[in-house]
């Protein structure tokens, strides 16, 4: 069949007799075999497999993954029985997913040399055309710099930025209400994502780009285009083969011209901080307290501080930052309203706990249901179904016995292990006490679970061993948001019992069509002055 396949193209290519139809069929065929024939000879051994992509059927199940991924890995994830690594095919690959206590830790851990993380994000991402031709491995061959700026020096800084944070929020928050279409009783209208994208983006680009871009709204705009057209261009590179990858992706990006309005407007800035530096001026990274100039000092090889370098580092930690602290914040908005409940008791907690003195060490110390409740939010609501996506480089053999061959994808599927029963009473249930500690004796003495904490048995912030580095400053904001919003409006969901979420294939994504409801509270608390 397959020789009769060539021979039919080879004829229409010699004669330029047939049809489109029948070129586009007959080439289509043909990357097909050749995909199920690299997915078989690097199929996985010693695991069970849910589903062979050989079958022709199977072509299509490939279009059921993209539309719901997520689905079908809790599916099989509860079918198999939770604590047992299963292999998925997919896209062109096998996915395999530890559930295994023994094999997530073996996948945690590993080295770059053999789980890359870095290749499992340049197939997601393909970050050389989205995020300005950033490459992994030299000049940085560990993402010290990034890691740097953001777990040290943000960290370090973010007490110091409280004001301005606040303001931020205040200000985003405000103006968002404002230009929303008033109704009935004093409510406004407003799509919750975007409402949520828009307050992260202002506080983003603040943070990260400092005061002299980071607050003009060309730029903030751009940062806003940006992260959806990075997540859009991915994508949709990703649905075709990877030679076509350098034509569509930057097309689309191009195509927006966002990502092009950031690096006009950041590289001047990096261009002045770096002959600052060069010239000796005093107590740079006090006058900015941003991530360009702490971006700029942590940079130090030639290669390093090249500008477009440090432009494209600037740029892929508006992306880490942006988009999945917009999904959880939107997915905080939906939990409030759906549990309105929470919103009393939160309230009377903050009057009761919030400390907002301005030398005190963490104003939230003592909000421990919000701590739970944000908690309880990321478990059931992660951005991605999938955590810790490894790229086979090198053979591996699982402490469960599984062996994988080079070229499938490993990783965590958090989304399912977040319902195992054994770990988590009545786990597909919203409890935003599920984390609190048992009473007043327990919180005052004894370490209690923060939403900054990484466990195995919690993967939302990846591999405990090296987590995300930004999840301080996500706790911070996040808080901060909540607190605002909780003591200065009212809100509830504009379609109570509509669907929430749509998927692609492993990301878990809020419709943009979902509204909330803001009012302007009644007998608002300055919680500025609040102190224990
Ligand atoms: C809710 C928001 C966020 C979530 C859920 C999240 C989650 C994660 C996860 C799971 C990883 C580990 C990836 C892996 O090893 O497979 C990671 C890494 C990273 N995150 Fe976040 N993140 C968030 C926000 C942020 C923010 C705000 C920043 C920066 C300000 C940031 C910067 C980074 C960086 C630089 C890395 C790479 C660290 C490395 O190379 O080891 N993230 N994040």
């Amino acid at each position: 069949m397959l020789q009769n396949l060539l021979q039919g193209l080879a004829s229409i290519l010699t004669h330029r007799s047939g049809d489109v139809f029948t070129v586009l069929l007959v080439v289509s065929v043909l990357w097909r075999a050749t995909v199920v024939l690299r997915i078989y000879s690097s199929r996985p051994r010693h695991i069970p497999i849910e589903a062979k992509p050989y079958p022709f059927r199977r072509w299509f199940k490939d279009f059921d993954f993209i539309l719901d991924g997520s689905t079908q890995i809790l599916k099989a994830y509860k079918k198999l029985g939770a604590g047992l690594t299963f292999a998925i095919p997919s896209m062109g690959e096998y996915q395999i997913l530890a559930s295994d206590p023994r094999d997530i830790e073996a996948i945690c851990n590993a080295s770059e040399e053999t789980l890359s993380f870095h290749e499992a994000m340049t197939d997601r991402l393909k970050h050389y055309y989205t995020i300005y031709r950033f490459k992994y491995g030299e000049p940085d061959p560990n993402d010290s710099i990034p890691k740097r700026v953001v777990k040290v020096l943000l960290r370090m800084q973010l007490d110091a930025l409280r004001p301005t944070i606040d303001e931020k929020i205040r200000k985003a928050v405000d103006a968002q209400f404002e230009t929303a279409a008033a109704l009935k009783d004093d409510w406004r209208a407003l799509p919750t994502f975007f409402f949520a994208k828009s307050v992260v983006e202002e506080l983003n680009a603040r943070v990260i780009l400092g005061e002299e871009i980071g607050n003009k709204r060309e730029c903030i705009d751009a940062a806003l285009r940006y992260v959806g057209d990075v997540v859009f261009a991915a994508e949709v590179a990703r649905q075709f083969p990877a030679f076509l990858t350098p034509i569509i992706a930057p097309a689309i990006m191009r195509w927006s011209g966002a990502m092009n309005k950031l690096v006009d407007l950041i590289s001047p800035v990096v261009e002045e901080r770096k002959r600052l530096q060069a010239a000796g001026v005093p107590d740079l990274s006090k006058k900015y307290a941003d991530c360009i100039q702490w971006t700029v000092e942590s940079s130090k090889t030639p290669a390093q501080r090249e500008t477009p370098r440090l432009v494209a580092v600037l740029i892929g930690l508006l992306l880490a930052s942006s988009h999945q602290m917009s999904l959880t914040l939107t997915y905080v908005l939906y939990a409030l309203c759906d549990h309105p409940e929470y919103i009393i008791e939160l309230r009377r907690e903050i009057e009761e706990g919030f400390d907002a003195r301005p030398g005190s060490s963490n104003p939230f110390k003592k909000l421990y249901l919000l701590e739970s409740f944000l908690l309880e939010v990321a478990r059931l609501n992660p951005p991605d179904a999938l955590v810790v996506q490894r790229k086979v480089k090198k053979p591996i053999l699982l402490p469960s016995g599984a062996f994988i061959p080079a070229n499938n994808l490993v990783a965590v599927p958090q989304q399912a292990l977040a319902r195992n029963s054994a770990v988590f009473s009545n786990p597909d249930t919203f409890d935003g006490r599920r984390f609190l500690p048992g009473n007043d004796y327990i919180r005052e003495t004894e370490a209690v679970t923060k939403f900054t904490d990484v466990k195995y048995s919690y993967m939302f912030w990846g591999p405990p061993r090296k987590p995300c580095p930004g999840r301080w400053y996500v706790s911070h904001t996040l808080k901060a948001v909540v607190v605002h919003l909780l003591m200065n409006y009212d809100m509830k969901l504009e379609q109570k019992n509509a669907k929430k979420y749509f998927l692609w294939t492993t990301a878990i994504l809020p419709r943009p069509t979902i509204g909330i409801l803001l009012r302007k509270k009644k007998n608002v608390v300055d919680v500025g002055r609040l102190a224990m």
